[in-house]
């Protein structure tokens, strides 16, 4: 694929470690190193020393402004998403001159929304939710519904994923796995005392579907089997720990590739929610055997013409002392080869150009260009609704007030209130912009005027079999 304009947005900030924030980061990476232009917008910023490792320089990154927390997908996802932040995506949108705007969990009330109304070139949407029901998907999936159907092409990153696309948006989406890379993990025979077994979680400590109960519910029992059993608790969060247990906290990418390359096990004990489990991925590519929970993506991840890790029932802290007990027992070598040597399928080289092949895909297919209609009132009443229930059901205040916000400055936009590219702009104004530096000045008073928003319509990539509404 010849170099194009990329930009990236991640709704989640990229100051805490996440999954898809790695995965954004990763592609964005991948994208320059095989010679694009590519940007990413989202909330927080990155020390340079961790961007340097992705590849990636500071001014390739722009932040979205503050966060606030919001529950999503049984987390509390670190999100922005006022009418503020629309500007500053539409800012971004503007400069950036992109060919194609790739969006990460494009139904998040979050700049990640804000790109798919905003963007008025062709969008790729990755979807990373497992999550059967949400309260804040439906505000969002009402408040969407029209707005999803300017994604050109849709990634799911398991079939998990991708039946949460069918069942909530009546749409289908190709499966590509979560990349990483690979040459960053490896075993560290180096990083280990002498001693009893060693093994690890990594994870959000207080988030309940990690699972870490689980793993603790089954301690006692391992320690008896093993008196000098090692056990390292890493993540961020807070929880109280048995006072033996090794807890560093949330450590940095480098530790944790020393901490993964030097357990004999990783435990996933994960009991809800895990749309794909790249984790797991990098403690096979470690060295590690993983011992995980029986959630689809996992044993996806784990099994295939022979099996790949250990697996137990999700939530049973018995069958997960089992399962390390029989990890233990046996002589694990030659599954820990099998999946180290699987992991191949996930590096950055294999699923960087899975995605550039859909980039190429969407930039190179017909299209046909149309007027976006926005929201219809049907829709508008249905994401009151789901507000004022979301307010009733326990959505903090603060969260239903910027959900409010939110869909005010939707209406707004569908009003023609927010001309989205701004036609009675002066060159004062876009000098003034350009002088407000990289996005994180303040947000430009938006041109108006009535007028139609142009876009595209969408070419879906295929309709779903399976639509369930
Ligand atoms: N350095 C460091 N990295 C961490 C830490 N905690 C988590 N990570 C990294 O953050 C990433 C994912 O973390 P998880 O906690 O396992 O997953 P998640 O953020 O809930 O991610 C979700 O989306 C992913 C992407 O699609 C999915 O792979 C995952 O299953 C889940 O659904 C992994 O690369 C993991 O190594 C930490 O304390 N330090």
């Amino acid at each position: 694929m010849t170099s194009r304009r990329i930009g990236l947005v991640c709704p989640y900030s990229l100051a805490v470690p996440g999954g898809v924030q790695n995965h954004v980061l990763g592609l964005a990476g991948h994208l320059t190193a095989r010679g694009h232009h590519v940007e990413v917008f989202a909330p927080g910023s990155v020390e340079p020393a961790r961007l340097a490792a992705f590849g990636l320089r500071g001014d390739q990154l722009t932040d979205a402004g503050r966060t606030v927390g919001i529950p999503y997908n049984g987390s509390v996802a670190p999100v922005n998403f006022g009418p503020l932040s629309l500007l500053r995506v539409h800012r971004w949108l503007r400069r950036g001159r992109f060919d194609l705007v790739h969006v990460h969990e494009p139904l998040t009330p979050s700049v990640a929304g804000w790109a798919l109304v905003a963007a008025r070139v062709p969008v790729v949407a990755t979807f990373h939710t497992a999550t059967p029901r949400s309260r804040t998907m439906g505000v969002a999936g009402a408040l969407l519904r029209r707005t999803v159907d300017r994604i050109d092409a849709g990634i799911a990153v398991s079939a998990t994923a991708r039946q949460v696309v069918v069942q909530h948006l009546g749409r289908d989406a190709r499966i590509l796995p979560n990349g990483f890379r690979r040459a960053d993990f490896g075993p560290r025979p180096a990083a280990r005392r002498p001693g009893g077994p060693r093994i690890a979680f990594l994870g959000r400590l207080d988030e309940p579907r990690k699972g870490l109960e689980v793993l603790l519910g089954a301690l006692p029992r391992l320690r008896t089997a093993h008196p000098g059993l090692e056990v390292v608790v890493a993540g961020q969060g807070h929880r109280p720990l048995p006072a033996w247990v090794q807890a560093p906290g949330r450590i940095d990418d480098p530790a944790r590739a020393e901490l993964l390359g030097s357990v004999d096990l990783f435990v996933a004990p994960h009991v809800a929610r895990e749309s794909f489990g790249i984790v797991l991925v990098e403690a096979m590519a470690s060295g590690a055997a993983v011992v995980a929970s029986d959630l689809p993506p996992f044993v996806d991840l784990l099994s295939g013409p022979e099996r790949l890790g250990y697996q137990f029932a999700a939530g049973d802290a018995d069958a997960l002392a089992e399962a390390v007990l029989l990890a233990l027992d046996e002589d694990r070598s030659e599954l820990v080869r099998r999946a180290r040597h699987a992991t191949r399928r996930y590096d950055w080289t294999r699923v960087g150009a899975e995605v550039e092949a859909v980039y190429q895909d969407v930039l190179t297919g017909p299209r046909s260009p149309g007027p976006w209609t926005g929201i219809d009132p049907a829709t508008v009443a249905e994401a009151r609704w789901r507000l004022r229930l979301a307010a009733r059901r326990g959505v903090g205040a603060p969260q239903a007030a910027a959900l409010r916000l939110a869909a005010r400055a939707l209406l707004d936009q569908a009003a023609g209130a927010v001309d989205a590219e701004q036609p009675d702009r002066t060159p004062a104004a876009d000098a003034a912009d350009a002088s407000a530096g990289d996005g994180r000045g303040s947000a430009p008073t938006p041109g108006r005027g009535r007028r139609a928003v142009r876009g595209h319509r969408s070419r879906r990539v295929s309709t779903a079999a399976g639509r369930t509404r």
